[in-house]
């Protein structure tokens, strides 16, 4: 049922693109069926150019026929599409759960305006059910990671920290760094977290996305609603 949700805040998405636009197109399930609901009018047509946020939906799209370039040729773009893990009502959100979450977060900053994509099930009342992936450089883990759990101790939140992947064998971001996931239940000042965490030396960002989106189509068992940031 979810599949289907996400296929219709993607395709919902999808009638918001017109023609000339500059695109940040985003990464994950949902943002793959927008990328699929986008080739489609490209097919007929429209004409916009593309910048991806990871180099899985890059494939994806220049496979479907989507014009591509980088964010250094194209370093304004008009709207970018993607996915979430969590959002609230304020539109901020976690994001993060692909790996994506610095292009994403570059991509975004770089948009006039961000639309997000979900199913129902992401919509929570406080964010930080689902894990909060930091971004750090491999270099000095331990410490960063230290660092890390003592601004989770200070602020009173949980301090779960995991290795993406495990010690064994990292999940690497598409910029060769690996992603702590911090299982921290409810965010209830994530703007302060969120400066908090990119003041670490090692961090190089995190899944919290404040301010960026100006919309959400959220899709659910009553159809696809607009959200606006309260
Ligand atoms: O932030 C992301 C990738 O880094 C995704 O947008 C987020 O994980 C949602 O994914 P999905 O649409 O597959 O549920």
């Amino acid at each position: 049922m979810s599949d289907q949700f996400k296929k219709q805040a993607a395709e919902r998405a999808a009638e918001d693109v017109t023609s000339g636009m500059r695109l940040g197109i985003g990464t994950g399930s949902t943002a793959e069926l927008f990328v699929h609901a986008l080739a489609r009018r490209v097919a007929d047509g429209l004409n916009v150019i593309g910048v991806p946020t990871s180099e899985r939906t890059r494939e994806l799209a220049s496979s479907l026929g989507i014009r591509l370039t980088t964010l250094d040729e194209l370093p304004e773009l008009d709207l970018t599409i993607d996915g979430a893990d969590e959002l609230d009502a304020h539109l901020a959100l976690i994001k993060g759960g692909g790996g994506a979450l610095l292009r994403e977060k570059i991509v975004a900053g770089a948009s006039a305006e961000m639309i997000v994509i979900a199913d129902s099930s992401k919509e929570v009342a406080t964010l930080g059910k689902f894990p909060l992936p930091i971004e750090v450089v491999p270099f000095g883990l331990k410490a960063t990671r230290r660092a890390i759990l003592h601004v989770l101790e200070d602020m009173g939140l949980p301090q779960n920290l995991d290795l993406r992947g495990g010690a064994e064998q990292p999940f690497l971001t598409d910029g060769g760094h690996y992603i702590l996931d911090a299982c921290l239940q409810e965010i209830t000042d994530p703007g302060t977290l969120a400066d908090r965490l990119v003041a670490i030396p090692g961090v190089v960002d995190h899944g919290l996305f404040l301010e960026l989106a100006t919309k959400a189509y959220v899709a659910g068992t009553d159809g696809v609603k607009t959200v606006l940031p309260i």
